[in-house]
């Protein structure tokens, strides 16, 4: 069984980019900036957004951290917006999710500025990569599509099920995986709370790729021998044996799994370091766009 270290691979693209911003500051270029909204004080959003905020200073770009009160109001929240799309200092941002209940996520991400949303998030970006055009690829989803390719893990014409349907991991990795390149290629189910006999469609599948945000819900018998195994669940789950009082664990229970698993990732430490290189290589690549 072979583990899938994002961390490790992280830091090895964190030192590529490093390498980049270094070129980039002797030619006296513009060095990449990114700014994170933080809305409230969620506990993990706190953890994520220290952990951008900490990866943009190893890589050498410069980083913003706008806070706000949960009681902020949607006027508000609209103009911190506005006023980082109109600020040239500021290659691109992003507003963390999720947002408190009473602020419109849909009409907040409608109002950021393609050309700055490095999350990928807007309809412009998610209609350009659905076409194949140049976008901002969504970070989770790229992240994986990046891992899998550093490891050298074939998708081409492979069974590849995907559980969780949602905007920022689910559907993007639907279209990321089937696109007519590579990595890509693969024939990919989607499946969700409606899906009958999910178990059938995991035990198919040859990449199973988890983000339904149950802890530890895909176990040994819904695992094909020999499947590459990603895990994209991130759950706090109660520890009273820990001195913070929680676990981190997957949407996968590894313990079980990774015995018939060819290959499969960690949490922590595989697809949460990979999503933030991936929001770096997209604020990267919006500083270089101008
Ligand atoms: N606008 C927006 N963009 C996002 O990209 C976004 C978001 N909102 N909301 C929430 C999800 C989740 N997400 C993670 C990022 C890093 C880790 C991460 O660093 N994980 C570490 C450990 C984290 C810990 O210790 O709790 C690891 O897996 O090794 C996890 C999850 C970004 N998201």
């Amino acid at each position: 069984m072979q583990l899938l270290d994002g961390k490790s691979l992280s830091q090895t693209i964190k030192e590529e980019l490093k390498t980049e911003v270094d070129a980039i500051r002797q030619a006296a270029g513009k060095i990449p900036h990114l700014a994170a909204v933080l809305v409230g004080d969620d506990p993990a959003s706190q953890v994520y957004v220290r952990n951008k905020v900490r990866s943009c200073e190893e890589v050498g770009f410069r980083s913003s951290l706008i806070r706000r009160p949960a009681t902020i109001s949607q006027e508000e929240l609209l103009e911190v917006v506005e006023t980082l799309n109109d600020d040239p200092d500021v290659d691109g941002f992003i507003v963390q999710l999720p947002l408190p209940a009473h602020l419109d996520e849909d009409a907040i991400n409608l109002a950021i500025s393609p050309q700055k949303d490095v999350d990928g998030f807007t309809p412009v970006n998610i209609g350009r990569m659905t076409l194949g055009l140049e976008a901002y690829l969504p970070a989770t989803p790229n992240g994986i599509m990046v891992l899998l390719e550093r490891y050298g893990i074939e998708t081409s014409g492979k069974e590849v099920v995907v559980l969780g349907r949602s905007n920022i991991v689910g559907t993007p990795m639907t279209i990321l995986l089937s696109r007519k390149r590579q990595p890509g290629n693969a024939t990919v189910t989607l499946c969700h709370s409606r899906t009958r006999d999910l178990a059938a469609h995991c035990r198919r599948a040859d990449i199973l790729i988890a983000a339904i945000g149950i802890p530890e819900m895909v176990t040994a018998d819904m695992v094909k021998e020999g499947a590459v195994i990603i895990d994209v669940g991130i759950n706090r789950v109660d520890d009273s044996s820990r001195k913070r009082g929680y676990r981190l664990a997957g949407d996968v229970d590894f313990e079980s799994v990774k015995a018939k698993a060819s290959a499969i990732t960690p949490v922590p430490g595989g697809v949460g370091p990979m999503t933030i290189v991936s929001l770096m290589m997209n604020t990267l690549k919006a500083s270089q766009a101008k």
